[in-house]
C-alpha cells in the first residue's frame, strides 16, 4: 500500500500551528485535516445507489474545493448510526494524507485528572432487563439479533485534551482506525476502532467485519484458549454469520469478483478476541465511491443486528438514549471515489469536562444478560485505559 501513498499528492499545510479540525489513520493512511472549507449535511440515508443525494452533495463540495485552488479536495467526518439524521461531513481547508508512522510504545496513562463522578446509561440491571426483553422477542421469532449499547458517563476535574487522548490511544492500540472528529454539539468524537466497514482504492474494495468477542486475560495460554473458544462458539458464529450474509447480499451484486472466506478468523485487540472475516472484492463499476458503498451497507447487523429493520426498531424500544454518531461510521472520501470508513466503536464524545464512551454487544438467542453485560465491561476497557482510569471506575 506504500506505493499508493507516494502516488497521492500531499498537500502542504500553511499553518502549521493551527489545530488540526479532523484526524484519522488507518493502517493504510493518515489523514489531518484543518479548516472548514464546506459542510455537507444531508444524510446517509438511500446514498448507496447511482442516484445517491449525498455522493451529489459531496461530489458538488469537492469540486468547489478544487474550484478554489485545492489540487487533492477530500472528503471527511461522521456519519451518525441512524443515517436519517443529518451527516457531519465536511471538505477541509487543507489536508494531508501520508502513510500512518509507527506509533512508539509508551508508558500506561497515568489519571492525571481525577474523574468526579461516573454513571452508565443504563445501569447494569436495566441492561440486563433490556438484553432479556429482546431475547425474550427472538423466541417470537421477530428478530434474530439485535445490538444493544450502553453509555459510560465521566465527569472529569478538568478540560480534557481529546488530541492527547488520541494520542494515547495509538500507543496503547498500534492497529485499527483512530479518530477524532468534530461533533455538531462542539464536542469530538474520539475512538480506537477495530472494524473496517469499506475501503475503495482503484476498482479494489475491502471490509472487516467484527462480530463475536471474548475478553482477552493477561496469562498467554489462557488467553489463547479464549480465543479457541471463540473461534469455536456456535452463539458467536451465528452472530458472525449474520453479517456476513449480510454484506454478501448487498455487496454480491455490485462485484465482478467477491471473495469471502467460509469461516471467520480470529483477530485480537489489546483487550478483545473477535471473529473477524476478510473481505476483498473487485467492482464491476469502479465509479461506485467508498461512501455509496458505505452508505449502502452502513448499518451492518454487526452494529445493528438482523433483520436490520426489526433490529433498529428494537435498538429505538430497549435503548434509553439516541446513539448520535456512537456505532456511525467515520472517514474520508475523495474525488476519484477512494476512500475508508471505520465502524465508530471503541470510542466517546468529548465535551470540555463530560465524556461518554460507547459499548455494546450483539444479543441472540442464546444470550446470557450478565455475560453481555460483562463484555460491554470489556469492551470499554480500550477508552478507560487511554483516560487512565480504568482501575478506578470498572471493578
Ligand atoms: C458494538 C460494539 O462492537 C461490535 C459488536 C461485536 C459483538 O457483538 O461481538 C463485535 C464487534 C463490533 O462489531 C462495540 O464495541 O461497542
Amino acid at each position: 500500500m506504500d506505493a499508493i501513498v507516494a502516488e497521492r499528492p500531499s498537500r502542504e499545510i500553511s499553518t502549521q500551528a493551527e489545530k488540526p479540525s479532523f484526524l484519522f489513520s488507518s493502517p493504510h493512511f493518515a489523514i489531518e485535516a484543518y479548516g472548514v472549507f464546506e459542510r455537507i449535511r444531508t444524510p446517509a440515508v438511500g446514498g448507496g445507489g447511482a442516484d445517491s443525494v449525498l455522493q451529489a452533495a459531496v461530489d458538488a463540495a469537492l469540486a468547489r474545493a478544487r474550484r478554489a485552488g485545492q489540487d487533492n479536495p477530500i472528503v471527511v467526518g461522521a456519519i451518525p448510526f441512524d443515517s436519517r439524521q443529518p451527516s457531519f461531513l465536511f471538505a477541509p481547508k487543507t489536508h494531508r494524507i501520508s502513510a500512518p508512522r509507527m506509533a512508539t510504545s509508551a508508558p500506561e496513562a497515568k489519571a492525571s485528572v481525577p474523574a468526579l463522578w461516573y454513571r452508565s446509561v443504563p445501569g447494569q440491571s436495566g441492561f440486563e432487563e433490556a438484553v432479556a426483553q429482546a431475547v425474550a422477542n427472538f423466541r417470537d421469532g421477530h428478530a434474530r439479533k439485535a445490538v444493544l449499547s450502553r453509555i459510560l458517563e465521566i465527569e472529569f476535574a478538568e478540560r480534557v485534551d481529546a488530541v492527547a487522548i488520541l494520542e494515547i490511544l495509538r500507543r496503547q492500540n498500534p492497529a485499527g482506525y483512530h479518530f477524532h472528529a468534530p461533533l455538531p454539539d462542539g464536542g469530538v468524537l474520539l475512538g480506537a476502532s477495530p472494524e473496517l466497514l469499506i475501503r475503495k482504492i482503484g476498482g479494489s474494495i475491502r471490509s472487516n467485519p467484527l462480530a463475536g468477542s471474548a475478553k482477552r486475560v493477561a496469562e498467554p495460554e489462557e488467553d489463547a484458549h479464549v480465543g479457541r473458544c471463540l473461534l469455536q462458539s456456535s452463539k458467536d458464529n451465528f452472530e458472525h454469520r449474520l453479517v456476513i450474509d449480510e454484506i454478501r447480499r448487498l455487496l454480491e451484486p455490485l462485484c465482478a469478483e467477491l471473495r469471502i472466506p467460509d469461516e471467520p478468523a480470529l483477530m485480537n485487540t489489546p483487550t478483545m478476541w473477535h471473529l473477524s472475516t476478510a473481505i476483498s472484492g473487485e467492482l464491476a463499476d469502479g465509479r461506485l465511491s467508498a461512501l455509496q458503498l458505505a452508505s449502502l451497507l452502513h448499518p451492518t447487523p454487526a452494529i445493528c443486528g438482523s433483520p436490520t429493520a426489526q433490529a433498529r426498531m428494537l435498538i429505538e424500544r430497549l435503548e434509553p438514549f439516541d446513539r448520535g454518531f456512537f456505532a456511525g461510521i467515520v472517514g474520508w472520501c475523495d474525488e476519484s471515489g477512494d476512500g475508508e470508513w471505520a465502524i465508530a466503536i471503541r470510542c466517546g464524545t468529548v465535551n470540555e469536562m463530560v465524556v461518554r464512551l460507547f459499548a455494546g454487544a450483539g444479543i441472540v438467542e442464546a444470550s446470557d444478560p450478565r455475560a453481555e453485560w460483562a463484555e460491554t465491561e470489556a469492551k470499554l476497557a480500550t477508552m478507560l485505559r487511554a483516560f487512565g482510569v480504568e482501575r478506578g471506575i470498572v471493578q
